[in-house]
């Protein structure tokens, strides 16, 4: 059951605020807090009966929060291409749950508007994200280290747990992300709530996961890190943290028009893969030896092979991009004689989720998004597919 904290807030002002752009503020919601509606019984949402089945832009059940669980408003959601390999069923490993729909998405932003019964800490009316770790059990050797995206015992936002394309979500209060009300930031402010909103879901997944990465990289200030896919969604986030922690940047895509957003982003050097007639030559070259550390984003697994050749002696490879049944090849030789470290990082734990917030909550990381409605889905995720999305696409569930 639901907590009563939520009566005294009406989800119509919060509708309204939403529909309110560049005028929403949450200090005009709590004083005008006393009209009581309820919760709505049903919502808009998108949903897949069974993988690559038609993506359905339908009225769905407003679900109701488990005792752990926060009830969030959502008010936009980044579409990272992990959603399009959900979608697609691309990875046979997570035991998907249909009931007896899937609802995609785990970059969602929104405001509290209900709670269950053992929930402490939150109360309506905070802001909070929904990430891909949507809960993890907190008693496994791996929550007792930090290492909670491990858990073996994980929910998955919009995989395992329905997800951020609606406009009601649950998810679990302890792993939910604190957002900070921008009226409280220096560089955002109260008349920028909507903006805030909107910029701050890809950072619930790609922001954080790109951070986590380059944490996992060892870089060193002024070293060469080397982003593949970095016109894309994560890609944009890990030029800029990488630039922010210090680290130059060369990125590997396709495209002029990825090559100057990328430039614009403060990327050094931009290899295009479709262009160039040898890529291991021109990255040791640019980089005089290769990076020191290559964070794979691209959806390609031949590319995340390629990074062992091109990587400097006694660099890092991060492998974070997950494309279908991919497999890295490292010659035993090189491997050995460079002494190559090659690791895996996925997604990110509670404090590297709120470092990767204060970030951009600083103003250092400028989420480079295009907001649709969340009615356009299917398009966004055909846009994806062709590798024709530069930056973030974001949807806005009230549309
Ligand atoms: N490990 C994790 O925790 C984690 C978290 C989030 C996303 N991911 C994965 O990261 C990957 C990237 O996600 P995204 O949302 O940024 O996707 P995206 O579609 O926005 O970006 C992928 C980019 O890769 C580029 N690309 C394709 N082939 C390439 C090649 N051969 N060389 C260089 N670039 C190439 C595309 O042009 C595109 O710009 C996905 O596989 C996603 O599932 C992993
Ligand atoms: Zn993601
Ligand atoms: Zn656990």
């Amino acid at each position: 059951m639901y907590k009563s904290l939520f009566k005294p807030l009406s989800t119509s002002l919060i509708r309204n605020q939403h529909t309110l752009k560049h005028n929403v503020n949450l200090r005009v919601l709590s004083r005008r807090a006393n009209a009581s509606v309820t919760i709505p019984k049903s919502q808009k949402g998108v949903v897949f009966y069974k993988h690559n089945d038609a993506l359905k832009y339908e009225d769905i059940k407003v679900p109701e929060p488990k005792s752990n669980e926060l009830l969030v408003k959502v008010l936009y959601s980044g579409v990272c291409h992990t959603d399009l390999h959900v979608y697609k069923g691309d990875w046979t490993e997570i035991d998907y749950k249909f009931d007896p729909y899937l609802v995609g998405g785990h970059e969602g932003a929104g405001v509290v508007v209900g709670m269950g019964s053992q929930v402490k800490g939150w109360k309506v009316g905070d802001l909070a994200g929904i990430k891909w770790l949507q809960s993890s059990c907190q008693a496994c050797e791996y929550c007792e280290t930090g290492h909670e995206s491990n858990c073996t015992h994980a929910e998955l936002s919009g995989a395992t747990h329905n997800g951020s394309f609606q406009q009601y979500a649950t998810t679990d209060a302890v792993q939910a992300a604190r957002l900070t009300n921008p009226k409280d930031l220096k560089v955002w402010g109260e008349e920028r709530f909507d903006e805030y909103m909107a910029k701050v879901s890809p950072i619930l997944c790609g922001g954080l996961t790109v951070y986590k990465a380059l944490k996992a990289s060892n870089l060193k200030a002024n070293q060469w890190c080397l982003v593949t896919g970095c016109g894309g969604g994560l890609g944009s986030l890990a030029t800029q943290y990488a630039k922010a922690m210090g680290f130059r940047v060369i990125g590997i895509d396709s495209g002029d028009e990825k090559e100057k957003f990328f430039k614009n982003l403060g990327g050094e050097v931009f290899i295009d893969f479709r262009k160039t007639q040898d890529i291991v030559s021109d990255i040791q070259q640019a980089t005089k030896g290769g990076p020191h550390a290559v964070i794979n984003l691209a959806t390609s697994s031949e590319s995340i092979s390629l990074s062992t050749k091109y990587c400097r002696t006694n660099g890092t490879i991060v492998l974070v991009g997950l494309p279908a049944g991919a497999v890295v090849k490292s010659d035993v030789f090189d491997h050995v004689v460079k002494s190559l470290n090659i690791v895996g990082s996925y997604v990110g734990n509670r404090a590297d989720t709120r470092e990767a917030l204060e970030f951009f909550n600083r103003g250092l990381i400028k989420s480079q998004i295009k907001v649709v409605g969340l009615s356009q889905l299917e398009q966004v995720f055909e846009d994806m597919e062709k590798g024709k999305i530069v930056g973030r696409v974001v949807v806005d569930t009230a549309k």
